[in-house]
């Protein structure tokens, strides 16, 4: 499936960082563009950060309010991907607690999540720094809800590369839609590049809005990569910044100045 790039609209969102002059771009041997810039939207949890053990120590306090034992990390993480509510209806579904409970565990489960045990993947704060530096337009779509990431983009020192942030309540959809990510690449500007996750609800969002995805191995993905279809995969951040200009020079035609 292939999608019109949109055109640059009014952002959304005002960066806080401003494109370095087409110049100094060339000067520094970046690439050379005459256009608007590619862009990259990242997701969150599993990719930028290792969250599965905050998630996991606010579920299993919800589940010790209601009576039931705590669930292993490895069984959190089989349960992450689809948001919160979705965590809550699978945590549910293992113990065969009811639907009534849903909106009490989740108040709870959203008062609980905190981000002191939350980590950045190695190489992801330099991996942002080098692609923001040389100008890709950078954005995050998350099914987290927009509250937490915002806390916890802050609390790992993310919050100034994203001109564009979409959390998995603000809009009324949530990935695999390709809703979200086609408000986030829009909201951005620019010409859509990749959309970098590490799990399968991330590769058909980026399927399903016509994108090329780029596959981090090392999050909380539930499904062999033979299913999954991705343009770039990569297994630590030190590789991303080379396959994203590989990728980008190959779809302008750029040559490394
Ligand atoms: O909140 C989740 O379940 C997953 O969040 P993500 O979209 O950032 O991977
Ligand atoms: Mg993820």
């Amino acid at each position: 499936m292939s999608r019109a790039l949109p055109t640059r609209r009014a952002r959304f969102f005002h960066g806080k960082f401003t494109l370095p002059p087409q110049s100094e771009k060339a000067q520094h041997g970046h690439l050379r563009r005459s256009s608007a810039m590619p862009s990259l939207v990242f997701d969150l949890d599993g990719t930028l950060i290792d969250s599965a053990p905050d998630i996991a120590l606010a579920l299993n306090k919800v589940l010790e309010e209601e009576g039931f034992a705590p669930l292993t990390l490895a069984q959190v993480i089989g349960f992450i991907g689809n948001g919160i509510p979705a965590l809550i209806g699978k945590a549910r579904a293992h113990y065969a607690i009811s639907e009534a409970r849903q909106q009490p565990m989740l108040a709870a489960m959203l008062r609980y999540y905190d981000h002191g045990q939350t980590r950045l993947y190695p190489g992801v704060h330099e991996a942002l720094n080098a692609l923001k530096a040389e100008g890709y337009r950078l954005g995050l779509c998350t099914n987290k809800n927009i509250g937490p990431t915002h806390d916890v983009l802050k609390a790992c020192g993310l919050a100034e590369f994203f001109e564009v942030v979409i959390g998995g309540d603000s809009l009324s959809v949530k990935k695999p839609d390709p809703a979200p990510l086609l408000s986030a690449f829009d909201a951005l500007g620019g010409h859509p590049l990749l959309y970098i996750g590490d799990s399968e609800v991330d590769e058909e969002t980026a399927r399903r809005a016509g994108f090329p995805f780029a596959f981090f191995t090392g999050g909380y993905c539930h499904l062999p990569e033979e299913r999954l279809t991705f343009a770039v995969k990569f297994d630590a951040f030190d590789a991303l910044p080379g396959a994203v200009r590989r990728l980008a020079r190959a779809k302008t035609g750029e040559t490394p100045a």
